[in-house]
């Protein structure tokens, strides 16, 4: 029986001959990746050595990598000092792959490893964040574990007890229509298989859609893979990928891709034809209830936000200068702007994108989580509305419990932006 892309990415990293949906098995680790809760990680990393009489040692340094983002500059004495400890042990350990707060090098951690091109396909990457599952974009089996499994990949260098997931099959079909992109994909797909549906599986991503999608759509619809349930979106490394780490990432050695076999098992196949797809928002406070923006537009709205890991990339802050170029946010409305890194925060001012979003009225953020978690900053009032295109819509998300938050795409968001309600982007064309 062939394999899967995971399950052919679990039995190299194993070191076995092939592995099975259930088999449990104990892969080798290439990157481990955290973020502030490094702290977390730390503490459990010292308690494993703790009365061994050995010197805590990390297995690879230069295989941790560690992204300041969640919380920068930090909000708080205790964020400082919890990044402080932080600082010191990635130096004491040699950690390389190391992104402290800089305009030079800094930004969310999910975009931050294809970025430096720290993900390769066929990889193995943990990391101790949900979304990890984004790094499934170049073609790496990519999840994410707790703290102390994170402190055993420290110690050991392996992921321990990992069930061999089964694989969900989504083959995309189509041209997608002009404003309508990767997130109204990913978003109708959790509407259709819910937010349980993919639970303890891998969404393999197939079809011409997939191929010609760029590295950074990939990244979006990967990275929302577990609002499905699922332990991890992938997109089987192909030209694109290549292209993507040769070009923007400066990787310079060989990429071997991992294909799936043709005659490999999947629990299930989804087929979804993208041509006549409309924009899709999520509805508070689940991801999964979904509506066509037919059924929610029209809905008035206080805050606009575009960035995060799953859409602050340059080609969707792109979508929304373009929009915005030469008008005006409307009256009552604030737009916060976060670019997922320094570095396309630099290209977007480059390309003139910053100043067009300024001076539109949108206020442009530093690069990190920004408003998406709702711990940083740009919190909801009681009862206010945002629309966002981050990934998560939970109660309290953004900060205010008593707030609603609708998720959509870059061409949504900043069309709404002019109005001031939830807005179709295809009425201004
Ligand atoms: C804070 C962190 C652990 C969390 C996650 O796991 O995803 C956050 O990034 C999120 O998006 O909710
Ligand atoms: S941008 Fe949002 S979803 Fe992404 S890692 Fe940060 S908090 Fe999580």
């Amino acid at each position: 029986m062939g394999m899967t892309v995971v399950e052919k990415i679990l039995a190299r990293a194993a070191g076995l001959p092939s592995v099975q949906v259930g088999d449990v098995v104990e892969p080798k680790v290439d990157l481990a990746m955290s973020h502030e809760n490094a702290a977390l990680v730390i503490n459990q990393f010292q308690e494993v050595f703790a009365g061994t009489g050995l010197a805590p040692k990390v297995w690879d340094p230069s295989r941790i990598a560690i992204i300041f983002d969640h919380r920068v500059p930090a909000e708080s004495p205790k964020t400082a000092t919890n990044q402080k400890k932080i600082r010191e042990f990635v130096a004491a350990n040699g950690i390389s792959k190391f992104h402290d707060i800089r305009g030079d090098r800094g930004g969310i951690c999910h975009q931050i490893l294809p970025e430096y091109g720290y993900v390769r396909p066929g990889f193995v990457v943990v990391g101790t964040d949900s979304h990890t599952t984004s790094h499934g974009a170049l073609g790496a089996f990519s999840f994410g574990i707790g703290a102390t499994e994170m402190a055993s990949a420290w110690s050991l260098g392996i992921a321990v007890n990992i069930e061999v997931p089964a694989t969900i099959k989504v083959v995309v079909t189509g041209e997608f229509p002009p404003f309508v992109g990767p997130k109204d994909l990913i978003l109708h797909l959790i509407g259709r298989l819910t937010a349980q549906g993919a639970n303890y599986k891998v969404l393999e991503f197939h079809g011409e859609t997939i191929r010609r999608m760029s590295t950074s759509g990939r990244i979006a619809i990967c990275n929302m893979s577990v609002e499905a349930g699922a332990t991890s979106g992938i997109v089987p490394g192909d030209e694109e990928t290549v292209r993507y780490l040769r070009e923007e990432a400066g990787v310079t050695e060989a990429i071997p891709c991992v294909t799936a076999d043709a005659d490999a098992a999947y629990v299930q196949t989804v087929e979804i034809d993208v041509s006549t797809l409309a924009p899709q928002i999520a509805c508070p406070h689940m991801v999964d209830n979904v509506k066509p923006i037919e059924q929610v537009q029209g809905t008035k709205v206080q805050q606009i936000v575009i960035g995060s890991c799953t859409n602050g990339r340059l080609d969707d802050l792109a979508i929304a200068a373009d929009t915005l170029r030469g008008k005006k946010v409307a009256e009552g409305t604030r737009m916060l702007v976060f670019p997922a890194s320094t570095r396309i925060f630099a290209q977007a001012l480059d390309k003139g994108y910053v100043l067009d979003l300024m001076k539109a009225g949108a206020v442009v953020m530093n690069s990190g989580c920004g408003p998406c978690l709702g711990v940083h900053e740009g919190a909801l009032g009681d009862h206010e509305v945002a629309l966002s295109t981050t990934n998560r819509n939970f109660k309290g998300r953004m900060g205010n419990p008593t707030g609603d938050v609708y998720l959509c795409s870059p061409a949504v968001a900043a069309a709404s932006a002019l109005t001031g309600v939830i807005t179709d982007p295809r009425k201004g064309a």
